[in-house]
């Protein structure tokens, strides 16, 4: 068995944890898929790539109220397809080659990890091939998440994409349904009803983005339910195929209805791909919802076993596992001065149409914890550039500590969310006080960040 100073298993973050530091060490990389994980083949880039493509596609609707009178002739689909793929598949591929051939300290294994010891992998390659066995004093853990696909009857044996395999579809559908009311089926429904296909998005629960601040989720499922057909507090009871089409039996608040599309895509969220480590095997902990279980430093229940990203976080999200990696890398390098994650402000952004944007408590989180709080909206419409948008649904929100003038929460729905909020990330993160905030700084006028200022300004605030 060979013995390696580090073993990495997942291509995603895990491959960028190296650096030239560890260019005495040697070091195995296992990955059982696609180079360069979730975000760059099927996660945060490729969804970017489409999203901004949508929002071009969907922008002639939008502007006959403008006085300008533009139509969409068509979306050719195989070739934004191809623009987006082509240019993301030659990245993963020339990962993996620099990795395979490169790398001189690298080896990389192509197959399936899982623990047969302490510190000891098996790596199954899926082939037919034989296991190998690994091992080292420093393991790292980050193996990721995939697609949750809850038991609907005949789901399977109907057929039915996940974000997966969605993007690679050959024709655009006339009709997808989409199973779910979280993140992945936001911005899909966006891409795809940009694109022209009809889309019925269901979801069990009674809102959308139900995780954000109870004013964004109720405005974002009012706007949602105005482009797509949104069918809230259903059950998906079971699914039949026939002729092209796929039925699916839905259970609501009226008895049985039956939604058909073409496509259908389940975006019913993620769960950890802690089950293919074989964790039993050395002892490994999990938490009650299957993610690796970590300390503050990163380290996992194993002496020598380290975790990061979606198999470790509750997050999901790439900004917290490039985090946890640069904590995984610090502390590898450094054991007698290890440093922790800071997972206190945790920024996330819906790239829908609208956009949201969200850091911090909510009202309602606020509320429920009894902390001190007031809160102030702006809406876009009030400032100068939501003028030029003729923005009338878009609104900053703030919540804040009324004595102390500390940001809590903010939250934002509206053209560009997820740009507009970083100034009060920053805040969060690094205590600027609310009341000094919008005045020691210049802010451009009419840039569309006076709305922050003017939400900042309006704060009731000792
Ligand atoms: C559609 C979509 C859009 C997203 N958009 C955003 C976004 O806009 N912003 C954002 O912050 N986040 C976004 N995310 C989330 C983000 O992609 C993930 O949080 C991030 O990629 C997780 O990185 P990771 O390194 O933990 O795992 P991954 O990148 O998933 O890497 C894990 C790797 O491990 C491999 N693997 C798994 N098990 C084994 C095993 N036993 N042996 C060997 N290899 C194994 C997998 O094949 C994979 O390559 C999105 C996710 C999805 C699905
Ligand atoms: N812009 C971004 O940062 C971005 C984009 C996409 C995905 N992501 C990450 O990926 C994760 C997964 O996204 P997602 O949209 O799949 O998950 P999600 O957790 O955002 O939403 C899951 C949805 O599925 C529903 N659901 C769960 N179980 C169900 C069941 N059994 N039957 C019917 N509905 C069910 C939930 O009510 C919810 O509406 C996100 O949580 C996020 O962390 C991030």
């Amino acid at each position: 068995m060979r013995t390696f100073d580090l073993i990495i298993v997942g291509s995603g973050s895990g491959n960028s944890l190296l650096d030239e530091r560890f260019a005495d060490w040697d070091v195995a990389i296992v990955e059982r898929g696609v180079f360069g994980g979730t975000c760059l083949n099927v996660g945060c880039i490729p969804t970017k790539m489409f999203v901004h493509t949508a929002d071009l596609a969907a922008a002639p609707a939008d502007s006959a109220r403008f006085g300008v009178d533009a139509t969409l002739r068509g979306v050719r689909w195989r070739d934004v397809r191809d623009r987006i793929f082509d240019r993301i598949d030659p990245i993963a591929a020339g990962g993996r080659q620099y990795r395979a051939e490169g790398s001189p300290n690298v080896t990389l294994h192509q197959g399936t990890a899982a623990f047969a010891g302490e510190r000891v992998l098996r790596v199954d390659p899926g082939d037919g091939g034989p296991s190998t066995l690994i091992q080292a004093d420093q393991i790292v853990l980050a193996t990721g998440s995939r697609p949750f696909v809850p038991a609907v009857p005949g789901l399977a044996e109907a057929g039915f994409h996940t974000s997966d395999t969605v993007m690679r579809l050959d024709e655009l559908p006339a009709r997808m349904v989409i199973l779910g009311g979280g993140f992945v089926a936001a911005e899909f429904a966006h891409v795809f009803s940009s694109f022209g296909v009809e889309v019925t998005v269901v979801n069990r629960g009674d809102a959308l983005l139900r995780a954000e601040d109870g004013d964004v989720s109720r405005r974002f499922t009012e706007l949602a339910s105005q482009r797509w057909d949104v069918r809230l507090g259903r059950t998906a009871l079971r699914a039949t195929r026939s002729g092209g089409v796929t039925s699916l039996v839905l259970w609501g608040p009226d008895g049985e209805e039956t939604v058909e599309a073409e496509e259908v895509l389940v975006a019913t969220g993620r769960v950890p791909n802690s089950d293919l480590l074989e964790p039993g095997a050395a002892g490994l902990d999990l938490t009650p919802d299957g993610r690796v279980r970590v300390d503050e430093y990163q380290r996992t229940s194993l002496p020598g076993v380290w975790a990061l990203g979606d198999l470790s976080s509750p997050f999901q999200l790439k900004h917290v596992a490039n985090h946890e990696t640069r904590v995984v890398r610090h502390n590898l390098l450094c054991p007698d001065d290890l440093m922790a994650s800071d997972h206190r402000h945790v920024p996330h952004a819906v790239f829908s149409s609208p956009q949201v944007a969200s850091v911090g408590l909510t009202e309602e989180e606020a509320r429920a914890r009894g902390v001190r709080h007031v809160t102030a909206v702006q809406d876009y419409g009030d400032v100068a550039y939501g003028w030029a948008l003729e923005d009338s649904t878009g609104f900053c929100k703030l919540v804040a500590d009324p004595e102390t003038g500390a940001l809590l929460g903010a939250h934002l729905i509206g053209p560009e969310a997820a740009t507009l909020i970083q100034p009060l990330i920053q805040a969060i993160s690094f205590g600027l006080p609310a009341t000094e905030l919008p005045r020691r700084q210049y802010w451009i006028h009419p840039a569309l960040p006076e709305l922050v200022e003017n939400a900042l300004l309006k704060l009731p605030l000792a």
